[in-house]
């Protein structure tokens, strides 16, 4: 299957900083998404990852059109999302679903489960024939591993990971083809994190579901996705398919945000790449100029990537891409990281396993360049 259900062409989502008294004067912009542009295909995971704050849960909210987008085009099986208005709108809310990162905070913990699915129908005329909604929310609960007397309980008498299957639930009972996963694993026990992704896994295997997973963490997008985005300041700086992507990161924020994933095996753990980001990530309302990620990338080049913003360019036949000048040259090895700026450990190449590059410990408490 490659048909894409969902896709997004150069997406903006600007949100107005206001002042003066009444709070009547755009003083600025907030640019959480600026051009993101990709594509979902049909029964498929993509996963979307990048630090706190560079906009992924805006670009899934302004998708399901929970904030409304500045510009950009949106289209869901061949409709134009950003046309809909009335009824075509809340039919098109049906098709996609939410799940959230914190079960608990997305629960009101005064309803009982019954009532937190039941509102979902409510809100889509679905609740009427009462044996027909109860033989869905059984069949629900079920799907994802919760017996029928749950049903009569509150969320507090639930463990995390329980509660995270009734957010999950309570997404599907409306019958979505898209999920739009916002972090659903990272409030939980990292023992209950792989119940709750293979579970999801689960699902899409038997429901034909076709998910947008958005998470900080590669380590909990690796496994699930078949295609992800790498997000940094509102723009899309990598894409690949997700093994390519492991084995071949281009862009030095994909690499440093590999460089933080834990693998299991001691020896390949102390051998790999190490990239620690200088600084914190900037401000979306005062985004640097040029390539955005230039301040903290430690093969920065003066003066193209303070001054020209690199396009996400299709680097190969891999398909995979990448939004940075000189991605051939890190890859290569032909471009060095600033010698000022890191300390390059290169390991005993006869014992070092091929995890991609030299072992590199970058300095953070050196200034950008
Ligand atoms: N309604 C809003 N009004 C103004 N600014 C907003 C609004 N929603 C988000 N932002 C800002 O947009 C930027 C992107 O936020 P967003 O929540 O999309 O990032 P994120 O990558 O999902 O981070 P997190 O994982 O912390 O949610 C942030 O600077 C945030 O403060």
């Amino acid at each position: 299957m490659s048909e894409a259900l969902v896709e997004i062409d150069d997406l903006k989502v600007h949100f107005p900083i206001k002042s003066g008294l009444l709070f009547d004067r755009t003083v600025g912009y907030v640019y959480a998404v600026d051009g993101v542009s990709l594509k979902v295909k049909r029964g498929e995971t993509y996963g979307l990852v990048g630090e706190s704050g560079c906009g992924k849960s805006t670009l899934g909210r302004g998708l399901l059109r929970l904030v409304e987008p500045t510009s950009g085009g949106i289209t869901f099986d061949g409709t134009d999302v950003r046309s809909l208005k009335g009824e075509e709108m809340r039919l098109f809310r049906r098709r996609i679903q939410m799940v959230f990162q914190d079960p608990l905070s997305s629960l009101d913990p005064r309803q009982s489960v019954e009532s937190l699915l039941v509102e979902g129908l409510k809100a889509h005329g679905l609740h009427k024939d009462k044996a027909d909604v109860q033989k869905r929310l059984k069949s629900t609960l079920d799907s994802v591993g919760l017996p029928a007397s749950a049903l009569n309980k509150y969320p507090h008498e639930f463990s995390g990971g329980q509660r995270q299957r009734i957010g999950i639930a309570r997404a599907l009972v409306l019958g979505p083809e898209l999920i739009v996963a916002d972090e659903p694993v990272s409030a939980l026990d990292v023992s209950i994190q792989a119940q709750v992704v293979n579970l999801l896994g689960d699902l899409q295997e038997s429901l034909g579901l076709t998910y947008l997973v958005i998470a900080h963490d590669l380590a909990v997008v690796r496994h699930i996705s078949d295609t992800i985005g790498v997000m940094y300041l509102g723009s899309l700086v990598e894409e690949a398919d997700g093994d390519q992507l492991y084995e071949r990161p281009l862009h030095p924020y994909t690499r440093a945000l590999m460089s933080a994933v834990p693998v299991p095996d001691p020896q390949v753990e102390d051998r790999r790449e190490r990239i620690l980001l200088a600084g914190d990530l900037p401000s979306p309302a005062n985004p640097p100029t040029g390539c955005r990620f230039h301040t903290r990338c430690p093969w920065a080049q003066p003066t193209r990537c303070a001054d020209e913003r690199p396009q996400l360019r299709v680097f190969d036949d891999s398909g995979q891409r990448v939004a940075c000048h000189y991605a051939e040259e890190i890859l290569s090895g032909e471009l060095k990281m600033h010698e000022v700026r890191a300390e390059i450990v290169r390991p005993d190449s006869d014992t070092a396993p091929d995890v991609g590059a030299e072992l590199i410990q970058t300095r953070t408490d050196l200034p950008a360049p």
